[in-house]
């Protein structure tokens, strides 16, 4: 990836209709996220699935999200979502995110969930074998979805990290506070589900152009800070440098 080439990444998560996926692509989304869990209300069922993503044609990176999944289950989504990009958002190991990205042949996203500085000390082995990094708001103890919970955490705990992989920030997102996230936290990408909806699982186009809109404004001038290629390098040949701030 050139330097001319590098912008910020924006991820609408937690699509399942057509409207609010069009609303993504218009709005310019770089990566439209679909879950599967059956616990979300923004679950995207097999049979589904399909018909959805194949509206995508190539406009964006597609996302399966999906939470501890065994293979079988990962072979059923590969199947149906055909995925770019495989997002783990549950409690794999970086020995399963390794064993999942070999044998699926796909860059995987892990999620990390983060509520103090501690949790952090994990952010150098999955460095070393996931291709992205995505920072979520730890969910209470007891909730019922790891993520999508619309909670943001302190964003200053992800300030000035460099691992060499791209890192995203997400929990709790939205038009109004994604300048503020940035300005404090720099990444190379925002995820963002709660936000843009109107109810749990109800996107609404409005906020997804919003939400694009304002996180592109507040990009427009920051240009310090270069932005790792995905997969430029693999994992295995990543020299993890964590950098706390
Ligand atoms: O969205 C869900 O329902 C969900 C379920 C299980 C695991 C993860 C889930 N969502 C993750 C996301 O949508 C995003 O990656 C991120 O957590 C942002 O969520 P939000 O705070 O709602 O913007």
């Amino acid at each position: 990836m050139g330097s001319d080439d590098r912008r910020l990444e924006v991820k609408i998560c937690g699509i399942k209709t057509a409207e609010a996926l069009d609303a993504a692509l218009a709005a310019g989304a770089d990566l439209v996220g679909f879950v599967h869990f059956p616990k979300s209300p923004r679950h995207l069922s097999l049979a589904e699935a399909p018909a959805l993503v194949a509206r995508v044609g190539g406009r964006a990176k597609v996302v399966a999200l999906l939470v501890d999944p065994d293979d079988p289950l990962l072979e059923q989504v590969v199947a149906a979502f055909s995925p770019d990009i495989l997002q783990l958002h549950g409690h794999e190991t970086p020995e399963r995110v390794a064993a999942i990205r070999a044998r699926f042949g796909l860059p995987v996203m892990k999620a990390l969930p983060v509520g103090r500085r501690e949790d952090l000390a994990v952010l150098p082995a999955y460095a070393g074998v996931a291709d992205r990094i995505l920072f979520d708001a730890k969910p209470d103890p007891g909730a019922l979805l790891p993520g999508g919970n619309g909670r943001p955490f302190d964003w200053r705990l992800v300030a000035g990290l460099d691992v060499g992989r791209p890192l995203m920030l997400s929990g709790g997102l939205n038009a109004d506070n994604v300048s503020q996230a940035l300005a404090e936290a720099r990444m190379d990408g925002v995820d963002v589900s709660s936000g843009v909806e109107d109810a749990p699982g109800v996107k609404s186009p409005e906020k997804i152009r919003a939400f694009v809109a304002a996180a592109r404004r507040a990009v427009a001038g920051f240009s310090d800070k270069p932005l790792p290629a995905a997969g430029a390098d693999g994992p295995e040949n990543l020299s993890s440098k964590v950098r706390a701030s």
